[in-house]
């Protein structure tokens, strides 16, 4: 599913209308009424009046074919279906109001408020600004809505009761947006939330910044969005996603293909996205002659005295996720403590016997990382004298692609590495938004405060793969694509859990994946067994990093 900008949102719209020959008031008449479907099954379900949430409950007078036996000819009978079924007064007690803004936003809202009245629910508008001052599709839909004869007030001018509605549909301001809400959508917006009614926000919640998450104080905080036509980057990042209630896309008529022709790159991380863009083979199916040789071997680089934990979470999930082999090459002091803490991990110590990691030991681990399909570094590795040195060392020299956590992604930080020779295999990093912070030199507040945009600029410009971690983490290529996860929860913010998900992605990187599929699948899985692993422990508040690692 693609997640698009304001401004790519405005070229497929006008594509749309142009190359197709779609007329702009045909888009704006399926988005208001895809709005209304939305809104009666929200009544629907307050009603508890059965049928599916479509509203299709009319379909149960038509005849049945193939149900309970037999699959004779159908029997005569009439189908209701849609909102033509509501007539029939089931949404008996509603009444909504309508927030209509001056642009196309508020026209979809006059085209749902017309549904909404047929499907018997009752409606006023409400403009927050004098209705003689819309223009184009929206001014028809005006008059179209005042020849039905739907109530209006005018903000400002009518005297308006919130207590009055048992809903609330948010027409308010969507991508023509810019900056915080004026006036009179300042004041209905703040009414609206203070009101303690759902709200239904059309397209996007007002006030969000529909390309950053960002929200514009006052912003709607909607218990249901319905998205037109594609995601809105706001609404999969946060605190957008958090404004944004439950988010329901409806298509109104503007082909995917125009997307995707038209150099949109970034999308959600479904299992369709795994499968299809991202052409991973998620069977993980295994060769019948395959042998510990044929699932790829991972050099791991990591650990210390205080943090050896990390090293071992890392190497058990390379193992978990499938990998043949996994070797960790870990400081010679560190060694006795971890013999034997996972009995499928070869260790290997460096620096000599009681040594630690010094600017020599890199010249050891790339000896070790020859043949070997990928090296992981980083966790629990800590800083050292020479560090930068021997991070670059193995950068240059290593011969299979790279994945950086944690302290190697600090070394990165405080290194000029794009000064380093370029790599012929990939590197991926997986800083989580301290570290991003770090990296591109900027606030951690920055970081978050347009998590997509900055990830997919970053990646593009150095030229590796990048997993900013968080809430709904971002990958993103060196190609300039990006896919946005939805898998996990809050529960995983736990220590550990990183270094579960660099040895994930390297497991997948040395069965062959590549590095944008072993960074997207690897991040879906996590998330996944996260969710799992919550359910496992009955909280997921419960989850340890190696609960993750057992729910793979
Ligand atoms: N995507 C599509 O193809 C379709 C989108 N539809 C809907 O149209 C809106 C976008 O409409 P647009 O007219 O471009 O902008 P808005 O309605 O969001 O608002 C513009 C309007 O609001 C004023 N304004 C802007 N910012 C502020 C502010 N901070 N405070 C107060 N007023 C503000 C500005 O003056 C403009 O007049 C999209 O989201 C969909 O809902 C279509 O209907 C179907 C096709
Ligand atoms: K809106």
């Amino acid at each position: 599913m693609y997640v698009v900008t304001a401004e790519e949102m405005r070229k497929l719209d006008r594509e749309t209308i142009e190359q197709l020959g779609i007329p702009a008031v045909a888009l704006m008449e399926n988005a208001g009424r895809a709005i209304a479907e939305e809104i009666i099954a929200l009544c629907r379900s307050r009603s508890g009046s059965a049928g599916s949430p479509r509203g299709d409950a009319g379909t149960a007078a038509a005849g049945t074919a193939g149900i309970g036996g037999g699959a004779g000819p159908a029997a005569p009978g009439f189908i209701v279906s849609g909102d033509a079924a509501l007539t029939l007064g089931t949404a008996a007690g509603e009444r909504w109001f309508i927030l209509v803004g001056k642009g196309n936003n508020g026209g979809d809202g006059l085209v749902a408020a017309r549904y909404l009245r047929e499907a018997g629910i009752a409606v006023t508008l409400v403009y927050a600004v004098p209705p003689e001052s819309l223009t184009g599709e929206a001014a028809l839909q005006r008059d179209a809505a005042a020849a039905m004869g739907l109530p209006a007030a005018v903000y400002g001018r009518d005297r308006l009761d919130f207590a009055e509605c048992s809903g609330i549909l948010d027409a308010l301001l969507g991508t023509g947006s810019a900056g915080a809400p004026r006036g009179a959508y300042a004041e209905l917006i703040a009414a609206a939330n203070a009101s303690g009614r759902p709200v239904v926000s059309a397209d996007i919640p007002s006030g969000l910044d529909a390309d950053t998450g960002a929200l514009h104080e006052p912003c709607i905080h909607a218990a249901v969005t319905v998205c037109l036509a594609f995601l809105k980057r706001g609404l999969v990042q946060y605190p957008g996603a958090g404004a944004a209630g439950r988010v329901v896309v409806r298509s109104i008529g503007i082909p995917a293909s125009l997307a995707q022709s038209g150099g949109v790159e970034a999308c959600l991380l479904t299992p369709e996205v795994l499968r299809g863009r991202l052409a991973v083979d998620v069977s993980r199916s295994r060769s019948p002659e395959g042998h510990k040789g044929t699932y790829g071997h991972v050099l791991l680089a990591a650990g210390t005295m205080q943090m050896s934990g990390a090293g071992l979470l890392s190497a058990r999930a390379a193992l978990r996720i499938g990998c043949g082999l996994v070797t960790w090459a870990l400081p010679g002091k560190l060694l006795p403590a971890v013999i034997g803490a996972v009995p499928e991990l070869m260790l290997t110590p460096v620096g000599g016997e009681n040594g630690d990691w010094n600017a020599a030991t890199a010249a050891e681990v790339l000896r070790l990382s020859e043949g070997r399909d990928v090296m992981a570094v980083g966790p629990g590795l800590g800083r050292f004298e020479g560090d930068a040195a021997w991070l670059r060392a193995l950068w240059e020299g290593a011969a299979c692609p790279l994945v950086i956590d944690a302290d190697g992604l600090n070394i990165l930080a405080e290194a000029d590495y794009a000064n380093w020779a370029s790599r012929s295999h990939p590197v991926i990093l997986t800083p989580h938004p301290g570290e991003m912070a770090r990296l591109a030199g900027v606030s951690t507040a920055e970081v978050q405060s347009d998590r997509i945009g900055l990830a997919m600029a970053y990646a593009q410009k150095h030229g590796i793969t990048l997993v900013l971690k968080g809430a709904h983490t971002v990958i993103a290529t060196p190609g300039g694509q990006a896919y946005v996860n939805i898998t996990g929860h809050p529960g995983m913010g736990t220590g550990g859990a990183g270094d579960v998900l660099t040895g994930i992605i390297s497991g997948l990187l040395a069965q062959g994946l590549d590095a944008a599929q072993a960074a997207a699948f690897g991040v879906y899985l996590h998330g996944l067994a996260g969710e799992r692993a919550a359910r496992q422990r009955n909280h997921p508040a419960a989850v340890l990093a190696g609960d993750i690692i057992e729910a793979l």
